[in-house]
């Protein structure tokens, strides 16, 4: 595989944050534990705890989490050796004062995360975040979502405020192949900090668009076990590093500790085996936020509706992260006019 970066790949493990939107944010304490410490013997590079909608986010609106996460993330900085354990924040829903908690207790990295035309909101948590001495990220959401010339500039933003590296984030997972090649060719020739790529697997695509991403020059990987992440998941951890391996890149993590940790601990923990189902289809489809996969569907069921429908709608509409009220709106109206 060509690869025009010489970076190392660096893999982030998300599911005991992206995870938690599937669990309901009903995490344990033990449960964070037994993963952090497999993952940490398999040699995971970074692993990233928090609510589902980042630092702050256990709130009536997004779910309340049944263990406050810093309790989370300090269980997880005690497992942890070499595996960094990192945050992300969505500014606004986290403030600087959850992040200033987070480092306290041994939090390494944040990622912060905007809408992919709103990078403007980042810069006082990016820059707080380096002031504190952490890694700091930027995470453009629904990167399906803005033109490609859009993406550049936010993303350039970005770093322009300290980020030491932007992803694109495929909230949706909405992205095809060729669409996410055109995104990374475009920030590499644009930007001097690394590249990161975030997928979603509604559409089956997860796996191709991150070797894509990679072939692209891309040096941050997101990754989650058994595809514990919102919507049908990410990309597949334990089936992304012996396909990693097979193309003769070698990232430094046992792969068999991954499948056993996925087959032994992780399969426990889902309320029902991740599959690429109708709502996530329509996600990736009509371009929603995989986070509003279960908020949908519990609308739906309130009201009557075809939770597909609703997605649709909500597509539509353009709405993004932190728009999760306008489900209960979207589908009282559907149920209207259906009456
Ligand atoms: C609601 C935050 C969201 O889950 C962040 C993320 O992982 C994504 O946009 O894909
Ligand atoms: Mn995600």
């Amino acid at each position: 595989m060509k690869r025009n970066s010489n970076k190392p790949i660096k893999l982030t493990e998300v599911c005991l944050r992206d995870g938690s939107h599937v669990v309901r944010h009903q995490f344990t304490e033990e449960q964070v534990r037994a993963v952090v410490r497999g993952l940490e013997d398999a040699g995971m590079h970074y692993i990233e705890v928090a609510h589902g909608d980042g630092l702050g986010g256990s709130t009536l609106q997004y779910g309340r989490s049944l263990v406050d996460e810093m309790k989370l993330i300090e269980a997880a900085v005690e497992e942890s050796k070499n595996s960094k354990i990192a945050v992300l924040l969505i500014p606004g829903i986290g403030t600087v004062h959850e992040l200033k908690q987070a480092r306290e207790i041994g939090a390494q990295l944040v990622r912060v995360a905007t809408h992919v035309t709103e990078a403007n909101v980042s810069a006082q948590h990016i820059s707080m975040a380096r002031e504190l001495g952490m890694e700091a990220l930027g995470f453009l959401m629904m990167a399906h979502s803005a033109p490609v010339e859009k993406l550049v500039e936010q993303a350039k933003l970005m770093e322009s405020y300290g980020a030491e590296a932007v992803y694109v984030t495929d909230s949706a997972g909405a992205l095809l192949p060729n669409q996410v090649r055109e995104r990374i060719k475009a920030l590499r020739q644009s930007l001097d900090i690394e590249i990161g790529f975030h997928a979603h697997n509604n559409l089956s695509v997860a796996v191709a668009n991150t070797l894509v991403a990679i072939e692209e020059g891309a040096t941050r990987i997101d990754g989650s076990l058994r595809c514990l992440g919102a919507g049908a998941g990410n990309t597949q951890t334990e089936v992304l590093v012996p396909v990693l391996q097979r193309m003769g890149m070698d990232v430094g993590v046992d792969s068999y500790k991954l499948m056993d940790l996925a087959e032994e601990v992780i399969a426990p923990i889902l309320p029902k085996a991740q599959e690429i189902g109708r709502g996530s289809i329509v996600m990736g489809y009509a371009g929603v936020y995989s986070s509003f996969l279960l908020h949908a569907e519990r609308a739906g069921q309130r009201f009557g509706i075809d939770s597909r429908d609703i997605l649709v709608e909500l597509g539509k509409r353009k709405a993004v992260g932190g728009q999760e009220d306008m489900i209960l709106d979207v589908a009282a109206e559907l149920a209207k006019q259906k009456a």
